[in-house]
């Protein structure tokens, strides 16, 4: 998969300045048939930087992505999209492509036809569908196929050049790895990779920490509905095991992450998995 960089400055431009919040999301609370299912969830999303969302199953990062996208009603908390809530207004939604993991295109019409309906919802040429097709490296042959008659890992090709035909500033990919062997894995990491590349946002959930690791700038752990710790990755990050009063510091279970983008000596690297676990309070 290769997604071309020529465009970087213009995706940029459109999406904003690098760094600026593109998605945000403060105390977000929602309860399902008197169940909490996202108790405090918070979450900031910049504009050209490549965001996971991790937690364990039933932790709410699906439920999370909907109530972001305003495809949910909330009980509390705040959204913002580009600046808007798009739970008052979805029109905000034009600037976002989003894949979930069960959602399928169509499964009667063949993978051409899909993406020809969204080039006619969204008001952009046909031509697109070749670029997107192209931009996820979908097997030729499967172009012209049902979407029910292909393997798994053409349909989340499949989806995720549907969900590009709008050129979205933001994209969402709930577990865009799951059920896909190692080579579809890699071939979906390149094609995430190629997009922050181009300039694009995108924000994806994964139980791969090693995928999250190598692909994110910055990540979320989540659990019980809530957010545990919110850190920049760049390969690694950056703990104390005290804090430290003249140090901003986030407490995930027996470390302290530190934000400061000058982090003191003493301060030491673990990986995403050590810090995975060390939030979820979990020995290993
Ligand atoms: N419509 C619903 N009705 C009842 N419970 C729901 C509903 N949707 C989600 N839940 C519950 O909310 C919790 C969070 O689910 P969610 O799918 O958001 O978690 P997740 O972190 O995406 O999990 P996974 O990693 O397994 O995909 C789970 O306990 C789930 O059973």
């Amino acid at each position: 998969m290769h997604v071309s960089t020529a465009t970087a400055t213009e995706n940029r431009n459109a999406q904003g300045e690098d760094g600026e919040t593109v998605l945000e999301a403060t105390a977000l609370e929602k309860s399902i048939a008197g169940t909490r299912i996202l108790d405090g969830v918070e979450l900031s999303v910049r504009g050209g930087e490549t965001y996971g969302v991790v937690g364990p199953n039933g932790a709410g990062k699906t439920t999370t992505f909907r109530c972001l996208l305003g495809l949910l009603p909330t009980d509390g908390g705040t959204v913002s999209l580009f600046g808007d809530d798009p739970r008052a207004d979805d029109a905000v939604l034009n600037r976002v492509g989003v894949v979930f993991e069960y959602e399928t295109l169509q499964p009667r019409w063949s993978v051409r036809d899909a993406m020809a309906h969204a080039c006619h919802v969204y008001g952009v040429p046909t031509e697109r569908i070749e670029t997107c097709l192209a931009e996820v490296g979908l097997e030729s042959d499967a172009h012209d196929r049902k979407f029910r008659d292909l393997s798994k890992g053409m349909q989340r090709k499949a989806s995720v050049a549907t969900a590009l035909v709008h050129e979205p500033d933001l994209l969402v990919l709930d577990e865009p790895m799951s059920g896909l062997d190692p080579g579809t894995q890699a071939r979906m990491r390149e094609l995430i990779d190629g997009l922050r590349e181009a300039g694009r946002t995108v924000v994806f959930s994964s139980h791969d920490l090693q995928h999250v690791q190598a692909l994110c700038d910055r990540v979320a752990v989540i659990a019980d509905g809530r957010t545990v710790v919110e850190t920049p990755l760049s390969n690694s990050v950056r703990v104390m095991d005290e804090p430290r009063p003249d140090i901003a510091t986030e407490q995930a279970g027996e470390v302290y992450v530190v934000s400061d983008d000058d982090p003191p000596a003493d301060a030491r690297t673990i990986d995403l998995e050590e810090l995975y676990f060390s939030a979820l309070g979990v020995e290993t």
